[in-house]
């Protein structure tokens, strides 16, 4: 099959530069959405995008489903000490959060990955890191065949938590607190469809309480994953 896009993890790209402009049009003329005050990255809040009884009834999934996160990377335990899980697809429930925000977001939804829960006891935390795949990786062939970099992040979180797990961009100066209903969405990329390095992120350590969020990362490309590069 001849490939119609480049091996471009890490450049401008029109593609991604089109996905950025059209997410960032849409949510900036939605009054429901507020833009977090930095100039350096488009992340955007919508307060209230999931009800108090559906987080509560996503976060018994997430109890039921949970393991230890992974890292692409495949290194350092230390690095995220919290449960993942992804959603079961196929449960009407889940199907109907994950519309919401694609059609929040006007993202295709056969873009998205599926949508993963997590939970954060106390003490566990995500390091600091970006969602974008770097081009020198070794899982970028295989990220690259299976729908390219992810443009858009998308995070619910499903509860308050007495002290920490905010989630902290140190190189934009924003902290965000976790609060229930809330979503937060950020474009990885700059404007040109280059990543931006200013995304660069860490979920805070938890103090006290428990920390739960989903999150949907979207991707330039259809997501297909199953591909082998
Ligand atoms: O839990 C958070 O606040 C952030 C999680 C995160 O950055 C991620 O899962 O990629
Ligand atoms: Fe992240």
């Amino acid at each position: 099959m001849t490939q119609t896009w480049l091996d471009d993890a890490d450049v401008p790209s029109q593609a991604r530069a089109e996905i950025g402009e059209r997410t960032r049009q849409r949510l900036s003329r939605n009054p429901m959405v507020s833009r977090l005050p930095t100039d350096k990255a488009e992340m955007f809040l919508r307060h209230g995008l999931v009800s108090p009884a559906e987080c509560a009834k996503l976060i018994d999934k997430i109890d039921a489903g949970c393991k230890p996160s992974k890292l692409f990377s495949g290194t350092d335990s230390g690095y995220r000490t919290s449960s993942s899980c992804n959603l079961d697809i196929y449960d009407p429930f889940i199907i109907a959060i994950t519309k919401r925000i694609d059609a929040l977001m006007g993202m295709e939804g056969d873009h998205g990955e599926l949508l993963q829960g997590q939970r954060y006891e106390q003490t566990q935390q995500y390091h600091l890191h970006c969602d974008y795949f770097p081009g020198n990786v070794h899982y970028w062939p295989a990220m690259r065949v299976s729908g390219g970099q992810r443009c858009w992040t998308a995070m619910a979180y499903l509860c308050d938590v007495e002290e920490g797990g905010e989630t902290h961009f140190p190189r934009l100066g924003l902290t965000v607190p976790p609060r229930t209903g809330t979503l937060l969405m950020w474009n990885n990329m700059n404007a040109d469809g280059s990543p931006n390095h200013d995304t660069l992120h860490a979920a805070l350590p938890v103090s006290r309480g428990v920390k739960y969020v989903v999150t949907r990362w979207y991707r330039e490309r259809r997501w297909e994953p199953h591909s082998k590069p």
